[in-house]
């Protein structure tokens, strides 16, 4: 049996709310068979995570958002991979981003678009969190919708400011957080079953 394909979860939280969407986005990477989430808190930046990088099958970025972007941690590592960048190390993965905040809009899409710039500039193919809006786009909706919040570059949550990480984010953004996991999950057994095919038709 072969190896399972790997995808690393690279976040930051600074207060543990991010990290249980985190948690979340693992689990729906570990739904599917054949495929393992390794999660990496990217405040730490040894050869180990660099290791677990350039392994990976697909990476998953994901960050609070601070001051309408992502944490400066976050943009510690997200600079840090410029070595990676030089030589186009991450090139061809998969990619996909979640982020976290206490305001409903709070400016989350500006975070998750400088992860999918951050993607883009690796020369990384981004996977799109796939669901229709929840909650108030239709007058029918209900706040436990998946996807309440309306993302659709990625997974977004919101944890209310006096709420601890015990309590937030809700359970309709750690379910939606799980959709993104096994959603990359699913892309990434589908694009390693490509590049088998591939091969083959080369070698035939
Ligand atoms: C420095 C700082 C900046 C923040 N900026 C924003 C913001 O721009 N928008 C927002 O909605 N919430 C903002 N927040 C709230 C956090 O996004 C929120 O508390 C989040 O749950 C923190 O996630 P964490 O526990 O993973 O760090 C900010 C919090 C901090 C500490």
């Amino acid at each position: 049996m072969s190896a399972p394909l790997s995808i690393v979860i690279a976040h930051h939280s600074g207060y543990g709310h991010t990290g249980r969407q985190a948690v979340a986005v693992a689990a729906g990477v570990d739904s599917l068979p054949g495929v393992r989430a390794d999660l990496r808190d990217v405040t730490t930046l040894d050869d180990s995570l660099w290791a677990a990088l350039e392994t990976a099958d697909a990476i998953i970025f994901g960050s609070p958002t601070y001051m309408g972007s992502t944490s400066a941690v976050f943009q510690r590592f997200a600079e840090a991979s410029g070595r990676v960048w030089a030589e186009q190390g991450w090139q061809g993965k998969l990619a996909a981003g979640f982020t976290n905040s206490a305001g409903i809009n709070g400016n989350k899409d500006n975070a998750l678009l400088s992860l999918a710039v951050l993607a883009a500039q690796h020369g990384m193919t981004w996977v799109s969190l796939g669901l229709l809006p929840g909650w108030a786009y239709t007058s029918t909706g209900s706040p436990d919708d998946l996807n309440r919040l309306g993302g659709f570059v990625g997974a977004m949550a919101q944890s209310s400011s006096d709420l601890g990480p015990d309590r937030a984010p809700t359970d309709s953004d750690l379910r939606t957080a799980h959709h993104l996991g096994a959603r990359v999950a699913r892309t990434a057994l589908q694009f390693a079953h490509g590049r088998e095919a591939a091969a083959l038709a080369v070698t035939a």
